[in-house]
């Protein structure tokens, strides 16, 4: 369980990032943040894992106040969530597998895995997660070889290879054509309920969240103005939280299936 009391966070320009936010969000929930540019939709999944820190209020997870956390409980709090990237951040020049295996560096520790020595069972669970996400046979290839939509999947490997408990995303298909991000959000719904993953995903296109979000967060000038199961979503939803009708650009298309 993770849960925001009252959250507030003041960059240190003054700028209000997050304003009181209250939420409860159930192990294995996959959710979707939505809301304009600006919104906070970033600044809201990053400070579950401490990329940005709330200036007041609670953050708990599974009952601790990650708030509170320092250097040692902070690696921690990374290795149990896991974070994908609009640009995957992958290593160019190396393989995919190599790639896959750095989601162990946290359990595996710095030194053994700059040495490439990843025990057997890990190197395993790298290929299963390879597999899973249908580019097995890819594992040998560097990295910078793949497509946008490959690299993202094996960001996608990574992350769970990670064994996390969380997986933030921040606008993974954001710079991927239609089908391909189709793909993409295919794969890490699948994944994320197999493994029974607590997911938050931003993404700025409104028929992407109804279609793979089971409940929607709608922000909007760093506050909650919208929380409910994807079934209680309309477009009038979708318009009180941006504060202005839906617009051809709100939304990607390209799902044919
Ligand atoms: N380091 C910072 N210092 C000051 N203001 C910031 C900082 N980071 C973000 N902001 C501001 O906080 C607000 C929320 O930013 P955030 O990146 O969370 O929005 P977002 O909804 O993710 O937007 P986008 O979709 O454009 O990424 C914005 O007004 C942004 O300009």
């Amino acid at each position: 369980m993770l849960e925001f009391k009252d959250v507030s966070l003041t960059y240190p320009n003054g700028h209000q990032g997050l304003k009181n936010i209250n939420l409860k969000i159930n192990d294995g929930e996959f959710i979707v943040v939505v809301g304009m540019s600006g919104a906070g939709k970033s600044t809201l999944i990053r400070s579950i894992n401490r990329l940005v820190t709330p200036t007041s209020g609670e953050l708990l997870i599974d009952g601790e106040n990650i708030l509170k956390y320092k250097e040692k409980d902070l690696r921690k709090l990374r290795t149990k969530t896991g974070m994908i990237f609009q640009q995957h951040n992958l290593v160019k020049r190396m393989s995919v597998l190599r790639n896959v295996m750095a989601g162990r560096l946290g359990h595996t520790g710095t030194m053994r895995s700059l040495l490439g020595m990843f025990p057997q069972e890990d190197v395993k669970l790298a290929m299963k997660n390879l597999n899973r996400v249908g580019i097995g046979e890819k594992a040998y290839t560097r990295a910078d070889q793949l497509s946008g939509g490959q690299q993202q999947r094996v960001s996608i490997a990574r992350v769970v290879t990670q064994k996390p408990k969380v997986i933030l995303a921040d606008e993974p298909v954001a710079s991927l054509d239609p089908p391909t991000s189709h793909v993409v959000m295919k794969d890490l719904k699948r994944i994320s309920k197999e493994d029974n993953l607590t997911t938050l995903v931003n993404l700025h296109f409104i028929d992407m969240a109804q279609e793979y979000a089971d409940r929607i967060i709608g922000l909007r000038d760093g506050e909650v103005v919208f929380d409910g199961p994807v079934s209680e979503v309309t477009d009038k939803t979708f318009e009180e939280i941006y504060g202005r009708p839906i617009k051809e650009d709100d939304l990607l298309g390209g799902d044919d299936e």
